[in-house]
């Protein structure tokens, strides 16, 4: 049995796993992986046996354990484009700086992008995320690579140009038959409409078959600002949700990105169609979408609301920490009400709801489920005293405090290394560098 940065096995091992000293909550608890990447036993001392098969140990005292965070909608790229346009109105932001850059990338700088995403998504404890974006097969070599379960879709823009319809669709389906043909359990498929204002009705209407029929997710940004409703119903005469329902896009493969305007028929008609939402309170405040996603009518209604970042031009990082906190005061503050999502609800977004939103394992830590378990520190004054574990996790902690984080039993950072990540860091570096060049000689 062993455990330490010099053992080389422990990054690599697919060997069982015992974790002790760590706590749930108010439990000290020891945690059994075994080599297929499950929990075995979780307690107060695990069993005799568990304890002579473990072939890995790590000493978890003064840390908490909680499962791995779920981040439900990102563009992970993006990390390369980090500061490159603060402090804008969203369309401005989009049609002025961020399409006229993208239109300069590469599939070696989304693989770089990537990479550095995994890594901060690492560092900051989370093990899932969703993604769209493009070149998304360098994506998921990306995300092979990082060891962390990824959703990706490559984001299909058409603008209603039958050409660009067609360009789509081929991506859609080889990103999708690449990503079967990787045989990765850690990463799917799934289809991306970019929103409702970017692909009309008669393409989203293909989105929406191909989802049911390859049985995979569709994501979508909807109804992130009000003027994409107003613009909407002046076209349409419907909201954009009534809209992709008209469009077979609504069911219970479907994520839908934002939502800070959906109308209270709109949050009805996601529940009934079994829909989950992801809520990105910091990028909604920094590009001022102007109103908070409807939390209470939401929850009213039953929609599986999960929690995300969106990408780092927006946010500008991939920490779920500190989205857990803002989506906890934000929607206080927005809507006046000071019980409204309390940490636990905050924790569960984070965690439950976006395994469930991907449609992915873990979420908790319980026997029989994958092993994405994070552990964080306890020896940090954000930590200390420890009244409430769940309300210091939420109000006080921020990623900087995870130390060891697991995915599927395998340990991607032990206290606080991960290897590779000077490369990663210069590699990614390096890719922004020479983006902006190319964007600069229009090449
Ligand atoms: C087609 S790939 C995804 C596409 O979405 C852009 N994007 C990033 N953040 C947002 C946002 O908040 N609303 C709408 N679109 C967004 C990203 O830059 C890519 O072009
Ligand atoms: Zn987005």
């Amino acid at each position: 049995m062993s455990a330490c940065v010099h053992d080389p096995d422990l990054f690599t091992n697919k060997g069982s796993i015992l974790i002790t000293g760590t706590r749930i909550g108010d439990r000290n608890v020891d945690i059994f992986i075994d080599e297929t990447g499950t929990i075995r036993d979780i307690g107060e001392g695990v069993s005799k046996k568990c304890r002579s098969e473990a072939e890995h140990q790590i000493s978890a005292e003064k840390t908490l354990a909680i499962p791995g965070l779920v981040n439900a909608h990102t563009h992970a790229a993006m990390t390369l484009l980090r500061g490159y346009a603060d402090d804008m109105h969203l369309q401005q932001w989009l049609s002025e700086k961020i399409w006229p850059l993208e239109a300069h990338l590469t599939g070696e700088d989304v693989y770089w992008g990537t990479k550095l995403a995994c890594l901060e998504m690492i560092r900051s404890g989370t093990v899932a995320f969703n993604d769209m974006y493009f070149f998304m097969e360098d994506a998921a070599r990306a995300v092979d690579e990082s060891g962390i379960r990824g959703v990706l879709c490559h984001g299909f823009i058409t603008f209603g140009l039958a050409e660009k319809f067609e360009s789509e669709v081929k991506a859609t389906e080889n990103l999708v038959s690449h990503i079967r043909g990787m045989n990765n359990p850690r990463i799917t498929p799934a289809v991306g409409p970019h929103a409702p204002y970017t692909v009309p009705p008669e393409h989203l209407e293909w989105c929406g078959s191909y989802s049911k029929d390859e049985d995979i997710m569709l994501h979508i940004h909807l109804s992130e600002t009000e003027q994409e409703v107003i613009d909407c119903k002046k076209a349409h005469g419907v909201t954009p949700a009534v809209l992709l329902d008209q469009c077979g896009c609504l069911s219970e493969r479907t994520l839908a990105a934002h939502g800070c305007w959906l109308e209270d028929e709109d949050c009805r008609l996601l529940a009934e169609r079994g829909c989950h939402v992801a809520h990105n309170p910091v990028s909604n405040m920094k590009l001022a979408t102007g109103r908070a996603m409807p939390y209470p009518s939401l929850r009213s209604a039953g929609v599986n609301v999960a929690l995300a970042t969106d990408g780092c031009s927006s946010n500008n990082n991939l920490d779920l920490f500190e989205e857990m906190k803002v989506a906890a005061i934000g929607q206080k503050f927005f809507w006046k009400q000071d019980t409204l999502l309390p940490a636990e609800e905050a924790l569960s977004m984070a965690t439950s709801c976006g395994a469930k939103a991907l449609g992915i394992p873990g979420g908790s830590i319980v026997v029989g489920q994958a092993a994405d378990i994070v552990l964080v520190s306890l020896d940090h004054p954000s930590m200390v005293p420890l009244h409430n574990p769940v309300s210091n996790l939420v109000y006080s902690a921020s990623g900087c405090q995870v130390s060891t984080v697991l995915c599927n039993g395998r340990v991607l950072m032990y206290e606080k290394e991960i290897p590779g990540e000077t490369a990663i860091l210069s590699g990614a570096a390096d890719a922004a560098a020479g983006l902006l060049n190319r964007a600069a000689q229009n090449t």
